[in-house]
């Protein structure tokens, strides 16, 4: 047997709690040059949870290793899979099976991470045990009623601060009910969640979807070898339906770049006329793609090359050339496919000319910070013209440089410190962020990265 792993250097320091750290972000003239973006978030949670709950050894390659991901792997730890880190994006599950984790000695800390929680709590409430779970203070302000309600229904119990807020406790049971749910809100994490009790409940799971969420999970899910079901719904959406009690065979596992961390690179270089960057290695699953059919309704010049599937995803290297953009409307219907991509696009907005106008944005108000008002705030500090409503925002560009000089406060919230610091390479004055240390949750090394496109990101 390998002898149990400590948590490697990598780990320990990503795991630290950064103190804050202020950054900003210089003018630049333009971008040049080909990075690789880091392994996709959704894709690197789920490959752990399904190596945890696969039979044999799961070996992933490409994982990315950022504070979130390290949450799942080590609240996997405790609850039985043995996780190794081999070094360099490559990891080594093995699972203790569908329906076999072991009650956690402690409580598990999710830090700043909405899926490890949402996620988790599938697994956690269809074992016969309690759990107890709790976060940083982003993840203890966010809903977990979304995912208790339908546990619930399943036959698990819950106890919750109010609101359904974190700290959680989870009284599990291994004799799960089958639902049929219909998801209130476009959530993949919901999904997952009630897709992943499925696995330990015997008959059929089915979730109803009316708009489609990443689906990364029913991907997964087949790869290792369980029965899902996808067929259009009565009245519109998506069925989707597991069959409990699969035995999960252990996969390799390949992860693609994240589109959600690409697209700060990507966008940093549309703005900044003159640039030419390529991002390689950018999972185009068209569930996650939004934000560049969005860039290129704005008029980007965005090409992909080298086109391929990696682990079951379609990936391209994109190629952006800087341009003028121009301000368009995002309908509703395209929240879910860039969900979390809108403090980038509002900066892409704000360069622009013309307003770019934002609908259907209410599920950004449950995000590691209010998303809505954090990005508002940020373009307020830094003289760019807007509106929000309850879940709107239109930004008005002009088409010159936006005047910057502003700090932003980040709210313990990574993307609006990354969008922001994109916003400073763009503006007159340059942009700070009160609070960089965030970033590693998603994106270790985005500062390097940018860096080396010409960015100048350091501390303030
Ligand atoms: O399932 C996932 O991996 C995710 C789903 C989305 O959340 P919701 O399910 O809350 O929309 C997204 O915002 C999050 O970053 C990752
Ligand atoms: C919303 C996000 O993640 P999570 O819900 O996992 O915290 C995100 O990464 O933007």
């Amino acid at each position: 047997m390998r002898p149990s792993v400590r948590p490697s250097a990598v780990e320990s320091a990503l795991s630290a709690h950064a103190a804050p750290a202020k950054l900003i972000a210089r003018p630049v003239d333009r971008l040049q040059g080909r990075v690789r973006a880091p392994g996709d978030k959704s894709v690197s949670h789920r490959s752990l949870m399904f190596g945890a709950l696969a039979l044999g050894e799961t070996k992933i390659t490409g994982l990315l290793e950022g504070e979130d991901v390290l949450a799942t792997a080590a609240a996997l730890r405790a609850l039985g899979a043995q996780v190794d880190h081999e070094g360099g994006g490559a990891w080594r599950v093995r699972g203790f099976g569908v329906g076999g984790a072991r009650e956690p000695d402690n409580v598990l800390d999710l830090g700043n991470s909405g899926t490890s929680a949402r996620l988790l709590s599938g697994i956690l409430a269809s074992h016969r045990f309690t759990s107890f779970m709790t976060g940083d203070a982003s993840l203890r302000r966010r809903p977990m009623q979304r995912v208790i309600v339908p546990l619930s229904q399943m036959g698990a119990r819950f106890e919750a601060r109010e609101g359904g807020r974190m700290p959680l406790a989870i009284v599990g049971t291994d004799e799960m009910v089958p639902i049929e749910y219909r998801l209130p809100v476009a959530s993949a994490q919901v999904k997952s969640a009630i897709l992943l009790a499925g696995l330990n409940t015997a008959g059929e799971t089915t979730v109803i979807e009316p708009e489609a969420t990443r689906d990364h999970t029913e991907r997964m899910l087949r790869h290792f070898g369980a029965e899902v079901r996808v067929g259009p719904a009565e009245g519109g959406g998506k069925r989707i339906t597991v069959v409990g009690w699969p035995e999960l065979k252990a996969r390799d596992i390949v992860v693609p770049g994240d589109p959600s961390s690409a697209a700060f690179a990507v966008v940093a270089a549309a703005i900044r006329p003159g640039s030419d960057v390529t991002v390689e290695n950018v999972g185009l699953n068209p569930l996650r793609a939004g934000l560049y059919d969005t860039l290129r309704e704005m008029g980007a010049d965005i090409t992909e090359e080298n086109r391929r599937e990696v682990g079951g995803e379609p990936v391209a290297d994109l190629r952006v050339r800087g341009s003028e953009l121009t301000g368009v409307e995002v309908p509703p219907e395209r929240a879910p496919s860039m969900i979390d991509e809108y403090p980038i696009l509002a900066v892409a907005a704000a360069c622009a000319r013309g307003t770019t106008r934002m609908l259907g944005l209410a599920e950004l108000r449950a995000k590691e910070s209010d998303r809505l008002a954090s990005v508002s705030a940020g373009l307020t500090v830094n003289g760019v013209s807007h509106e929000m409503g309850a879940d709107t925002l239109f930004v008005h560009g002009t088409g010159a440089t936006p005047a910057g000089g502003g700090t932003v406060v980040t709210h313990l919230d990574h993307r609006i410190a990354m969008a922001f610091l994109v916003l400073g390479l763009a503006s007159r004055e340059g942009v700070a962020v009160d609070d960089g240390s965030p970033i590693d949750t998603s994106f270790p090394g985005f500062a390097h990265l940018m860096g080396a496109l010409g960015a100048r990101i350091e501390a303030a």
